[in-house]
């Protein structure tokens, strides 16, 4: 089974303005919620493409209620931990350009926290763990490689997509795979990384830290799967970009879902690359079908 945890979930309010203008009043054109926050994407992706997960995570309140009731009705199987606060909303702007406004998580509590690490008991080396989002400000920046280290002797496959300090500490704990973007790659090593051949550079140190994949996402211009045998690069697809937010989430479920059924890596790489492309191709997360019709225009390189 694969299980994702988003510990910061949300509900994602997306709206829509035609000249989105700074200190002035503006009226939106459309707008729309949906559950949210990386894991969460990632449990969507994997339905979407036909492949269960179980959600786990935070949630609480009416936004969380929301949350839960969403995943319900798309058949994703959920098993969050409650907690007294409303889960955070999310706010995406789309206007001439696209401008996010991300919340502040509820409080949560040692006990809580307990609680969803207990849950973590029951995985086996047959199940994969999803680790996505940001860390509640509430939390060690070190939980992640916390549960890490706490599930080390299951041999569950663990992927992380997060950033900065609690991305560092998890790699540490040698994750099958990582996810950073092109400027979290860069931020965890205080430069910008500009080209292909510099994100390899960067990605080889995180392999000798301890992850032994490394995907990075580089929106519009594709990714690049690094590893100690390989090095590729897969130029993503052109396109009319609708909605570019949960395409790294989408890369990652893409992957998965391909990577569990035939177990290899390019493939997978490719199917991720045009789950990418095709969630920022539409207005929610991607389909299947939109993602299958992308495989052919997914061009590898290897490096
Ligand atoms: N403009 C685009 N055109 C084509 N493909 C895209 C575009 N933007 C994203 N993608 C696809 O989606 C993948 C992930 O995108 P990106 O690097 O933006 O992830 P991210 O920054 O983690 O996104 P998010 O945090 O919103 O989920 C890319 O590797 C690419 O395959
Ligand atoms: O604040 P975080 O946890 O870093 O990111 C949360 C978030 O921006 O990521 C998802 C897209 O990847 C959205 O659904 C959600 O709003």
């Amino acid at each position: 089974m694969i299980y994702t945890c988003t510990l910061n979930p949300s509900l994602d309010y997306f709206l829509e303005v035609n000249d989105f203008q700074l200190g002035q009043l503006n009226r939106m054109k459309t707008d729309k919620k949906m559950p949210g926050g990386k894991g969460v994407n990632v449990s969507r992706v994997l339905r979407r493409l036909g492949a269960q997960s179980v959600a786990l995570g935070f949630i609480g309140g009416f936004t969380g209620d929301f949350i839960r009731r969403q995943l319900i009705s798309e058949n994703i199987d959920t098993d969050f931990v409650e907690v007294d606060g409303d889960t955070r909303i999310n706010v995406k702007i789309k206007s001439r350009e696209e401008t996010e406004i991300n919340g502040l998580a509820p409080a949560i509590t040692d006990e809580q926290v307990d609680e969803l690490l207990l849950k973590l008991n029951r995985l086996n080396d047959r199940d994969i763990l999803v680790l996505s989002g940001s860390v509640p400000e509430t939390l060690s920046a070190d939980i992640y490689k916390q549960m890490m280290q706490q599930i080390k002797d299951q041999n569950v496959k663990v992927i992380v997509d997060t950033s900065g300090p609690a991305l560092r500490e998890a790699v540490a704990a040698r994750p099958f795979l990582i996810k950073p973007n092109q400027s979290e790659l860069g931020g965890l090593f205080n430069t910008d990384i500009s080209s292909i051949e510099e994100a390899v550079i960067y990605a080889k140190k995180l392999i000798d830290e301890g992850a032994e994949n490394v995907i990075v996402s580089m929106g519009g211009k594709g990714s690049l799967l690094v590893n100690r045998e390989t090095a590729v690069y897969a130029e993503a697809p052109r396109g009319e970009v609708k909605n570019s937010v949960g395409a790294g989430d989408s890369l990652v479920g893409g992957f998965l879902f391909e990577y569990a059924r035939n177990g290899d890596y390019i493939e997978a790489f490719r199917y991720g690359t045009a789950s990418g492309s095709a969630t920022a191709f539409s207005v929610d997360l991607c389909s299947k079908e939109d993602t299958e019709a992308l495989l052919p225009k997914v061009k590898i390189h290897q490096i």
